[in-house]
């Protein structure tokens, strides 16, 4: 379907959106091309691990390619876009992976009418388990955001969603993994105080996991209720929620996801366009 993707920035995203696309089989590693702002050796990194096509030059990278996502962070956004902007064609689709950043001042920095589509996925596409939300800018169409659909279809699940949304998800789901890793790392030194191995600690909190989030898939129960059954009045469980009410856990994680959310606001403030719906 793609002959060609680009990458413009090659650090940790771009690297786990690769990975994805690679492991599906959706591209061949000659079909992606990457270039960075100037850490050649991470471009020489990316080439001996996935084989992928690596370039500092600009139009090189960018020529016929049917999709190009910016996967920087917000504040190189402008020169990103400043040093790519001659190159880009109408009919090729721009994706921004970019937290907080407007389609809108995506493409006044472009000058062009191209289709630009932003995509908010998370680091777990690295094992085809990311969850992206999609949403597409003013030039967008239907078919272009069907495409960047089946492209991060190949990293694992997709759903469109207005562009204002985007700040909220972004504190959920695009940051979502790293509040589950900071969890785990309480747990793995709970564990440790308890005195139990950490190999065998490991697997257990993994199980407990996974097992946990398949529930969650495949009951038709509320987390309430799943909660509920697992706690004896008087048991184990009860002694623990009551510790996590008391350092007022819910309420913290409420502040977190929200906190993230309004950074997202935050880190786009800078780059706003009159088009923005949300003025
Ligand atoms: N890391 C994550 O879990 C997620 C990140 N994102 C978004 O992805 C974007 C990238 O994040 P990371 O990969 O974590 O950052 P990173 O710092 O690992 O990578 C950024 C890359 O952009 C390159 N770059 C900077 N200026 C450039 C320019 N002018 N031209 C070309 N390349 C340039 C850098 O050389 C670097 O390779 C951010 O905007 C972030 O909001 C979105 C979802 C999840
Ligand atoms: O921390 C960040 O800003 C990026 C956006 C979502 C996940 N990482």
């Amino acid at each position: 379907m793609f002959k060609k993707v680009a990458f413009i920035g090659a650090g940790s995203m771009a690297e786990a959106i690769m990975t994805g696309i690679l492991a599906k089989g959706f591209l061949q590693s000659e079909q992606i091309w990457v270039t960075n702002k100037e850490n050649k050796e991470r471009l020489e990194r990316l080439k001996n691990i996935y084989h992928v096509q690596c370039s500092m030059d600009k139009q090189k990278v960018v020529v016929e390619a049917d999709v190009i996502i910016l996967s920087m962070k917000p504040k190189d956004i402008t020169e990103a876009l400043h040093n790519i902007r001659q190159y880009i064609q109408p009919n090729q689709v721009v994706v921004s992976v970019l937290a907080g950043v407007s389609t809108g001042y995506i493409s006044d920095q472009l000058e062009k009418n191209c289709p630009v589509v932003r995509a908010m996925p998370n680091t777990s596409a690295t094992i085809g388990f990311s969850a992206t939300a999609i949403a597409g800018g003013q030039y967008a169409e239907e078919r272009h955001i069907e495409s960047v659909k089946n492209l991060f279809q190949t990293i694992g699940t997709t759903t469109v969603v207005e562009e204002n949304d985007l700040h909220a998800i972004t504190g959920l789901s695009g940051s979502g993994p790293a509040y589950i890793y900071y969890f785990v790392e309480a747990m793995e030194e709970a564990a440790s105080e308890a005195g139990l191995k950490q190999d065998v600690a490991k697997e257990l909190i993994i199980q407990t996991l996974v097992g946990a989030a398949e529930m969650l898939k495949s009951s038709d129960e509320q987390p309430s209720v799943l909660r509920e059954k697992i706690t004896s009045p008087g048991g184990t469980t009860q002694a623990g929620l009551e510790t996590l009410e008391k350092y007022k856990y819910q309420e913290a994680m409420m502040a977190c996801i929200k906190q993230a959310a309004a950074r997202s606001i935050e880190l786009g403030s800078p780059y706003r366009s009159k088009t923005d719906k949300d003025n």
